[in-house]
C-alpha cells in the first residue's frame, strides 16, 4: 500500500499558531512516529505538509529587514520553508525509524508546481498566511497595500494569491526515491509555484493550497490512500454551532453536496474537502481528514472524516 500524508501547517504549530521552532520540533515527532509504525508494516509513505504559518512569518522577517538587507519573493520564501520543514521532518523521522529498529533511507526533496499565469487566484487573494492579528492592526497593514481577512475567533490574517496547481513537475523525482525505498517529504506548502517562461520556468509570488498539491502529488505516484492531517478530527457540518455534527464515512458525491450547501470554509477546510474529493474522484482508494495523533486509525479508515467512492 502507497500512502500520502499531508501535514497541516496550523497543526505543526502550537495552540497559538505561534510557530516556535520547538513547537514544530515537537509536532513533527508525534507525526513522524506514526509515520514509522506505517514503514514498519511496509507501508510506502510520502510526506507532504502545509507552511501557512511560516511562510507568512519569514515574509514579515524580509519585509521588517527590507532597509538591512536585500529582501526576497514569496516564491523563495515558499522554498525556504520547504528546506526548513524538510529538516525538520527528516531529523524527526530518521529518530522515529531508529527508536523502531526500522532501516529506511529519507530524503526531502525542493518540490515546484506549475501554475497558469492567467490563473483567476492571482487577481483575488484567498490563501490566509502568518499571525493572526486583532481588526485595528491588520486595518494598519491594508492601509500600507497588504489584504488581510477577518478569520473569526482568532482575528484577521493577511492572505495572498494562490493559483491552483496544475503540474507537480518533480513528481518523477518523488516516484523514483519512493521506488528506491526512501520515505519522501516533498511538495510542501504545495510545491514552489512556477510558471513557464521560454524554455524555462520562472517563480511567481503566490502559495499554493497544500491539500490541493497533495492530491495531485497523490494521484501522480498512484497512491491508495491519502491522509490529510490537520487540527480537528473531522470535517464538521454546521461547524462552530450547537447543531455541529461530524461527518464520519461518507461517499464522495455525498461530500460533494455538503459542500456545496456551503459546511467548509474558505482557505481552511474548504480546499481539504476539495483535495480529498478529487482524490477519490480520481481514483484513490480512500481519502481521510483527521488529526495528527490519530494517523495509524485513519490509513485503515478507522477514523475522521473517511472519504470513499461510493
Ligand atoms: N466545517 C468545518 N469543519 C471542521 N473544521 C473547520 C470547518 N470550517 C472551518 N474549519 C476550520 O478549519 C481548520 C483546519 O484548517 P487549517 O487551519 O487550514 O488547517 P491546517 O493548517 O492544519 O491545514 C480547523 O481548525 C477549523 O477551525
Ligand atoms: N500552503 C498551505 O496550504 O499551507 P497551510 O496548510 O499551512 O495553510
Amino acid at each position: 500500500m502507497r500512502v500520502l500524508l499531508a501535514l497541516g501547517g496550523n497543526a505543526m504549530t502550537g495552540p497559538d499558531g505561534g510557530a516556535r521552532p520547538e513547537e514544530q520540533i515537537a509536532a513533527a515527532q508525534v507525526a513522524m512516529r506514526s509515520v514509522a509504525e506505517l514503514v514498519a508494516s511496509d507501508i510506502d509513505v510520502v510526506v507532504t505538509h502545509g507552511n501557512g504559518p511560516q511562510v507568512g512569518n519569514l515574509l514579515v522577517k524580509n519585509e521588517i529587514a527590507a532597509s538591512v538587507v536585500p529582501p526576497v519573493p514569496l516564491d523563495w520564501c515558499g522554498a525556504q520553508t520547504q528546506a526548513t520543514l524538510g529538516f525538520v521532518l527528516m531529523n524527526a523521522l530518521d529518530d522515529a525509524l531508529r527508536e523502531r529498529g526500522v532501516r529506511r533511507p529519507s530524503a526531502a526533496l525542493v518540490t515546484r508546481t506549475l501554475v497558469d499565469p492567467d490563473d483567476p487566484g492571482f487577481r483575488r487573494p484567498s490563501k490566509p498566511i502568518g499571525r493572526y492579528l486583532p481588526a485595528d492592526e491588520a486595518a494598519v497593514l491594508v492601509e500600507h497595500g497588504e489584504t488581510w481577512e477577518d478569520r473569526g475567533e482568532r482575528g484577521w490574517r493577511r492572505v495572498v494569491a494562490s493559483p491552483e496547481p496544475r503540474e507537480i513537475l518533480d513528481a518523477a523525482a518523488v516516484h523514483a526515491l519512493v521506488e528506491a525505498g526512501f520515505v519522501v517529504v516533498a511538495n510542501g506548502g504545495g510545491g514552489i509555484p512556477v510558471v513557464r517562461e521560454g524554455s524555462g520556468l520562472r517563480g511567481v509570488e503566490a502559495v499554493i493550497d497544500k491539500d490541493l498539491g497533495a492530491a495531485l502529488l497523490a494521484r501522480s505516484l498512484d497512491v491508495d490512500v491519502l491522509v490529510v492531517a490537520t487540527d480537528v478530527p473531522h470535517a464538521v457540518l454546521r461547524f462552530g454551532t450547537p447543531e455541529a455534527e461530524p461527518v464520519g464515512r461518507v461517499a464522495v458525491h455525498r461530500l460533494r453536496a455538503l459542500a456545496a450547501e456551503g459546511h467548509f470554509a474558505g482557505g481552511s477546510m474548504g480546499p481539504k474537502v476539495e483535495a480529498v474529493c478529487r482524490f477519490v474522484e480520481q481514483g484513490g482508494t480512500r481519502a481521510v481528514i483527521t488529526t495528527l495523533d490519530r494517523i495509524l486509525d485513519a490509513v485503515a479508515g478507522e477514523t475522521g472524516t473517511v472519504v470513499v467512492p461510493t
